[in-house]
């Protein structure tokens, strides 16, 4: 195994718990005991008197042990994975790697249930829980198969206690993060470099300047996608890998391709021909686990108008299988965060276009997805709420949130982005950091407007050449 990294114990209420344990143990060995004595007189055997004594006192001990074993659980938190030990029942390792997310979470029906650790055929859930104290809900990327007792179940997510709850969430978060970078074997993709030139950038190739990253995997890719319609070519091969973390901007002028490349994507429009991955995930091919990790707000934001701005995350948040608490809190917080909190009891249809936009923006986090992806996330926003937008952002990406956005803005992509890529009728030009794009389109390049006409000349240059 591992090098433990640190270990979790669960211990609140454990002194209620062991008073009653040894309160309803010694009641069930007097009444036992009360039992053998009496078969004892009345029988006069002796050792029909005696096996009957012995084996109440194994039951005793048995059940005892059942009880008991609890209180030994015990987390552990290794280099590349959790281990779950709970009582006698449960002991499993999960990878960090096939674990989707941890959230805490206050299930008071699991507490109701029996102490032992059980399994939910409908909920594909492994409950090993004895108190609605400190409760986190594991959730996998993939069902996988667990041992509980001797049986094996196709297991989704684990509901457990831990103490110290806050401190279990950092440090795993912390492992998560260095894990994965030492697990090159479980990497989908060869290490790719920040700037790699898009094939589909005829006479640009090879002029961007590369630069190494550390081993990262790659959030997002996209393999010769292409999109028709009828006769006319709107997306033309795009090649592109976003790394995770990265902030990605797609830059193009009008009809460019850049939202049908989005739609794409979030898997709302099938391509002609190519793939996409988010993640691990083929989005055309496993589509409920790719879009489990998008977060995606539409050019033009799609709210029930008839809701509340409130009740309208209430019922996203429902969809998305949030517990009621925790949809709360995520709630309030993304409403306060986007300054919506006094107009979250009105309706969506009365709010302005940047309001409607901001509480889309709340909608596609609150499931806190792994890849933001946002068509012109920053249209109808007055400067205070771009700034603030732009922000965020940049706060989501420290935390390791991967986020690609479409943009006509070229200050807030060189404001923002780590690297953009450059649309142009349907193809990627180039794609690159602001300062690669410069040296890219050469001496007198100040800014990424003048390299972006200066692409799209040299393009046109090109093609009537
Ligand atoms: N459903 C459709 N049927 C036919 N043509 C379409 C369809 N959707 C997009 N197009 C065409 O594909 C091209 C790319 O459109 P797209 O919306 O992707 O551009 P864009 O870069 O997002 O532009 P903008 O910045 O103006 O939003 C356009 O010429 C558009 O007319």
């Amino acid at each position: 195994m591992d090098d433990v990294s640190q270990s979790f114990s669960y211990t609140a209420r454990r002194t209620t718990y062991l008073t009653i344990v040894c309160s309803l143990g010694f009641l069930f060995l007097a009444e036992s005991g009360g039992v053998a004595l009496l078969v004892t007189l009345l029988s006069h055997n002796l050792w029909l008197s005696l096996a009957i004594n012995l084996s109440h006192l194994a039951l005793c001990l048995f059940i005892m042990k059942m009880m008991l074993a609890v209180l030994f659980t015990r987390h552990q938190l290794t280099k590349t994975a959790l281990q779950l030990r709970y009582g006698s029942s449960l002991n499993v390792q999960i990878p960090y790697s096939a674990i989707l997310d941890i959230q805490p979470v206050r299930d008071m029906q699991a507490t109701a249930q029996p102490v032992s650790a059980r399994y939910d055929a409908g909920k594909q859930r492994i409950t090993a829980c004895f108190s609605d104290q400190g409760q986190l809900l594991l959730r996998c990327i993939h069902p996988l198969p667990l041992k509980l007792g001797r049986k094996e179940y196709q297991v989704s997510n684990l509901l457990f206690n831990v103490d110290q709850r806050d401190t279990f969430l950092a440090q795993i978060a912390l492992l998560r993060a260095t894990g994965t970078a030492e697990e090159p074997a479980e990497l989908e993709f060869a290490p790719v470099q920040k700037s790699s030139p898009a094939p589909t950038a005829p006479g640009l190739a090879g002029k961007t300047q590369k630069s190494a990253l550390p081993l990262q995997k790659s959030a997002i890719r996209l393999q010769g996608l292409t999109r028709t319609f009828a006769d006319f070519v709107a997306v033309d091969h795009v090649q592109m890998t976003i790394q995770e973390g990265e902030i990605y901007g797609f830059l193009g002028s009008n009809g460019a391709g850049k939202t049908t490349t989005i739609k794409m994507l979030v898997g709302l429009l099938e391509p002609s021909s190519g793939q996409v991955w988010m993640g691990e995930y083929n989005v055309w091919q496993d589509p409920v686990a790719a879009r489990a990790l998008i977060g995606y707000v539409a050019d033009r934001a799609l709210l029930y108008e008839r809701l509340t701005g409130r009740e309208f995350l209430q019922f996203l948040a429902q969809i998305r299988g949030l517990s009621e608490e925790l949809a709360e809190r995520r709630i309030t917080h993304l409403l306060e965060m986007l300054a919506l909190s006094d107009q979250a009891g009105q309706l969506c249809g009365s709010y302005s276009f940047g309001m409607k936009r901001k509480l889309a923006l709340a909608a596609a986090l609150l499931h806190e997805p792994r890849i933001l992806i946002l068509d012109e996330p920053l249209n109808g926003l007055d400067p205070r709420s771009a700034r603030y937008i732009k922000d965020l952002l940049l706060q989501l990406a420290a935390g390791g949130t991967t986020i690609l956005l479409s943009t006509h803005d070229l200050a807030t992509a060189e404001a923002v982005c780590d690297r953009v890529g450059i649309f142009h009728r349907g193809r990627l030009l180039a794609e690159g950091s602001t300062s690669e794009l410069r040296q890219l389109a050469g001496a007198g390049a100040a800014d990424l407007e003048t390299v972006f006409l200066q692409l799209i000349q040299e393009q046109k240059a090109e093609v009537t050449a």
